[in-house]
């Protein structure tokens, strides 16, 4: 099996399936002296580097022993361990106290529960602490026969059981509580900064990313308080607990404790960095794998029209072998482990018992001291071990945390800060003056340059010009989906960025190029939107104006369908969303025809809607992108677009008459369909 290749990687993956970390990759080294790495960066550039090493073969490790290469390598610090590089997302001490103040900020209001989870902790821990010692000292006052000593001890032992029982169950349910409080609020806060920002920003921001930091980093936060702080508190309290029994004891012994504690600590320490490492790269890897497969499973259809199977199976196996050439280091590296820890651990049961038995054998100690010492020797290291995991373990979630936060602080979009104007009443004049635009994302391509254009209240106008020559993009301004770069946009005499956009797109039908349905039924789907005291009366007179009453009906549940974006054909998404804007009962329509929809149907369909919506008594503004020409004769002005400018504007006559690109779009589709 060969090692994952990075090129690969680079190329199929981008960055972005890879969206949070630089990810050096050991490539596949055979003879070299020195190891290949290759850098998939958030920018999606390849680096090559080179670290000095004996020689590799950082292939997945099937049969192990044949690939772990020279028996040198796997020694630790070998270069059969090297990993990936990634970028450490460890909060720094001082972050981490931010950060946890953060989040005790989310959950202040349930702080009843905090103290009470933080006091049950405490008792249980003291509970708990305090049994070892109760209970050797019961069992020796059983044996030398003091019965008032032994009644004493195990009614003692019953109250700490009880009180550690009770104590232990009201931890567990108080810091769940909390756990979900801020997991609930952690997902409101960022759901509500990532909505409102500006769809500017959804430019630049993958979905996938903004989801991920929703599920997966909201859910690891989680682990902050349910697990890492409640056992960092619980085993420290037991330690300390653990530490003053043994000093009490003897102190020399106690120190010695302490001195096998942080051998056990330090090497945790190490393969505890390293365990989490390999953790975080699964937990991409895993990601990745899983975005490649959604991605070919969702386009089987074409995925299987252009017969690449076998080369999306490559695609997903070679992740798949990225995934077990970490595993296979992490396995070994938890069986090496396991072997010091539990060598260690009862290397120390054996010094304890040597030490505090010679000890025994000089009358310096009891028996009942040996026992208790062992006992609490045994509570140390794993309270050690314990606290010495979940530290790293919350300073890794907490460095997760960042990302989330920093999304928290985002302000929401302007739009939505202002206070803008309501009018009384809408009535649909708009004007363009001088309005140029481009992208923030493409600053230096300017889309649209220097509209200046004026459209009466009730007239229909049609938009036409070659593909790319900026209409959507007008119409994205006229929503205020983006702000223009210069030049001011004017409805009903008063700028566009003054008036109160949510009032404003209560008066907008809006109906998209591509038009998208919600995971919901039918009437759901044209009633998105509206008020929720909409009648059914009113939803099927809307899909009545946009042709689509008759296909929903024919469908077995008829508005109560359950759809989709896939359980639909274009046409009949294309009506609903039509239905939906209509029943708005807009003042000014805009319809961004779709370009597949170049059939004989949707001219007749195209004309039947722009009837259905003159025909009425309100006053309408009706813009429409057009992609077949026949289909907007009848407009009152049809502005022609080429690259970012109108550069013809009339009525169909006139537009033939002149003789320039509309007539020849005209001739050109025409030709066509003859
Ligand atoms: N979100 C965006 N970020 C950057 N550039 C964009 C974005 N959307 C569109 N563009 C670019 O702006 C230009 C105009 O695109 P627009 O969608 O307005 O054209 P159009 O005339 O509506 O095309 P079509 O008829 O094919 O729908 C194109 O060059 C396009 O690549």
């Amino acid at each position: 099996m060969m090692s994952p290749d990075p090129n690969f990687l680079h190329s199929t993956l981008g960055l972005s399936q890879i969206p949070r970390w630089n990810i050096f990759f050991p490539c596949n080294s055979t003879k070299s002296q020195t190891h290949h790495f290759s850098s998939l960066t958030h920018s999606g550039r390849s680096e090559i580097f080179r670290v000095s090493g004996p020689e590799t073969r950082s292939q997945v490790g099937f049969p192990f022993a044949k690939r772990v290469g020279s028996s040198t390598s796997i020694l630790p610090s070998g270069s059969w361990w090297a990993l990936p590089e990634l970028r450490e997302d460890g909060a720094e001490p001082t972050a981490a106290m931010l950060a946890l103040r953060r989040m005790w900020e989310l959950v202040a209001d349930e702080r009843l529960v905090a103290f009470v989870a933080a006091g049950s902790l405490v008792i249980a821990a003291l509970s708990e602490i305090t049994m070892p010692s109760i209970l050797a000292a019961s069992i020796f006052s059983a044996q030398s026969g003091e019965t008032v000593a032994f009644s004493r001890n195990a009614l003692f032992l019953l109250v700490l059981c009880l009180t550690s029982g009770i104590c232990s169950g009201l931890r567990s349910g108080c810091f769940g509580i909390l756990n979900v409080t801020l997991v609930k609020r952690l997902r409101e806060n960022l759901y509500t900064a990532i909505l409102f920002q500006d769809i500017s920003y959804f430019d630049k921001e993958r979905v996938g990313d903004l989801t991920s930091r929703l599920a997966a980093d909201c859910q690891r936060l989680s682990h902050v308080i349910g697990n890492d702080l409640q056992l960092i508190l619980r085993n420290s309290c037991q330690g300390t607990g653990a530490i003053i029994n043994l000093m009490a004891l003897s102190w020399p012994l106690a120190l010695s404790a302490l001195v096998i504690c942080s051998i056990l600590s330090a090497i945790f320490l190490v393969y505890g960095q390293y365990q989490r490492k390999a953790a975080k790269l699964i937990q991409d890897f895993t990601a990745c794998a899983n975005d490649v497969a959604q991605e070919t499973l969702s386009s089987i259809r074409i995925v299987r029209a252009y017969g690449t199977g076998k080369k999306e199976f490559g695609r997903y196996k070679q992740l798949l072998q990225s995934l077990a050439f970490i595993n296979v280091r992490e396995s070994v590296a938890s069986g090496f482990w396991n072997l010091i820890f539990n060598t260690l651990y009862r290397s120390t049961q054996i010094f304890a018992v040597v030490l505090v038995g010679m000890s025994v054998l000089r009358c310096h100690v009891t028996v009942e001291q040996l026992t208790k010492y062992v006992l609490y020797c045994e509570w140390l290291i794993y309270a050690t071990w314990r606290v010495t995991n979940s530290l790293t373990s919350l300073l890794q979630s907490i460095g997760a945390s960042e990302q989330i936060f920093q999304l928290m602080n985002l302000l929401p979009s302007d739009q939505f800060l202002a206070k803008g104007v309501k009018l009384e009443r809408l009535v649909g004049h708009i004007q363009f003056a001088n309005v140029s635009f481009h992208y923030p994302a493409r600053s230096m391509m300017p889309v649209l340059e220097c509209l200046k254009f004026s459209i009466e209240a009730n007239q229909v106008i049609a938009i036409v010009g070659l593909s790319g020559s900026g209409k959507s993009t007008l119409l994205n301004l006229l929503l205020r989906l983006y702000e223009p770069s210069s030049g001011q946009i004017y409805i009903d005499g008063f700028p566009l960025n003054e008036l109160d956009i949510r009032w404003l797109r209560e008066h907008i039908g809006y109906v998209a190029q591509e038009p998208h349905l919600f995971h919901m039924d039918i009437k759901s789907n044209i009633k998105y939107g509206c008020p929720t005291n909409i009648k059914q009366a009113d939803i099927e007179r809307a899909a009545k104006k946009a042709n689509a009453h008759d296909f929903i009906s024919s469908l077995p549940n008829g508005y109560e369908t359950l759809v989709d974006d896939n359980a639909l054909s274009g046409g009949q998404k294309q009506r609903i969303a039509i239905a939906r804007a209509i029943l708005r009962d807009p003042v000014i329509m805009i319809l961004d025809e779709a370009t597949s929809a170049l059939d004989s149907e949707s001219e007749h369909y195209i004309k039947e809607v722009l009837y259905a919506l003159k025909d009425e008594s309100k006053t309408r503004t009706i813009i429409i992108i057009a992609h077949r020409l026949s289909t907007i004769k009848a407009a009152d002005k049809i502005f022609v677009m080429d690259d970012g400018r109108i550069i013809e504007m009339g009525d169909h006559e006139e537009l033939m008459r002149n003789d320039g690109l509309y007539a020849k779009l005209t001739k050109i589709q025409a030709d066509i369909l003859t």
